[in-house]
């Protein structure tokens, strides 16, 4: 039998690594275009990226940039509900929300969303319930502290075995509400408190993460521990060290990679699997 989440009712395989596709439905700081303006460009972004091979969308209507405030609930049910109800019904593709809040998640799975990717863990108040209820899988996240301040000073004894026991911790706490295990991905959390030295401890070891009998996403797409050792100070320069990002994530266990540039990735994760398919008989000349 072949591993696979039910996504609200759509199938996603997890026999190879699958390409999340990230749909940021933030407005358009140049056009006043308006609500409208908004869920239309998203849209079309998002089915570009079906387009492009995604085998599903991430819709997120809060950017959680270190520092940045919290969007008001009306604020983020009004960008990512519209954008949520078009794609399920325009693509074929599981849609994810990406939210901590409770009141997003029951209305984005009543909208179609057939995954739930908070990267509070479900830790807010209500959430956990709210996941149960939705039945849909559930991605729990790793973040240390809060994204205002996250960044000041990560500081660790042993980062892997810290991101471990959290997501640990979290498993069991959805377990208790009542989310079946076969329900629940997690993530290590990259760039959420977490140093560039930190973050390739933890790409390196992504294995142990993965021990912990789950389906483990990632999310290195354009992050800072990318356009450093590149030194693109520019996300969209930093396409080429992403791929090569979510390659070695794919190869150390991520059944799922979370990006921006999904044909890029696509391709990228064709080459592992041709290498990785190869059965040791065609060695021989
Ligand atoms: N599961 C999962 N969900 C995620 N949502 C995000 S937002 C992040 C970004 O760069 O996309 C981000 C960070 C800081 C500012 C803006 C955007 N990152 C992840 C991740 O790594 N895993």
């Amino acid at each position: 039998t072949t591993p696979a989440l039910d996504c609200g009712g759509r199938r996603l395989k997890l026999d190879r690594p699958r390409v999340m596709g990230i749909v940021n439905v933030t407005p358009d700081s140049f056009s006043d275009g308006g609500a409208h303006a908004t869920t239309d460009a998203a849209v079309a972004h998002a089915l570009r990226l079906a387009e492009e091979g995604a085998d599903l969308l991430d819709v997120g209507g809060e950017s959680t940039r270190p520092g940045a405030g919290e969007v008001p609930l009306e604020e983020e049910l009004a960008r990512v509900l519209p954008v949520v109800e078009r794609l399920a019904r325009e693509t074929g593709l599981p849609v994810s929300v990406d939210t901590s809040k409770p009141e997003v998640m029951r209305a984005a799975v009543a909208a179609g969303a057939g995954m739930i990717n908070d990267v509070y863990a479900l830790r807010r108040e209500g959430a956990l319930d709210a996941a149960a209820a939705a039945g849909v899988p559930v991605v729990l996240m790793h973040m240390l502290g809060e994204p205002r301040s996250m960044q000041d000073a990560p500081a660790y004894d042993d980062v892997v075995g810290e991101v471990h026991r959290f997501l640990a911790d979290r498993i069991f706490a959805a377990e208790m509400a009542g989310i079946p295990r076969a329900r629940i991905l997690v993530d290590p959390g990259f760039g959420f408190g977490k140093t560039v030295a930190h973050n390739y401890l933890l790409l390196r070891q992504l294995g142990r993460i993965a021990e912990l009998g789950v389906p483990v996403l990632a999310g290195l797409s354009r992050k800072s521990m990318i356009g450093t050792v590149t030194s693109r100070a520019v996300a969209a320069e930093r396409v080429h060290g992403s791929v090569a990002g979510a390659v070695l994530a794919a190869q150390n266990g991520a059944a799922i990679v979370r990006v921006h540039d999904v044909a890029a990735t696509v391709d990228a994760l064709k080459v592992l699997q041709a290498c990785l398919e190869q059965p040791a008989a065609a060695e021989r000349p």
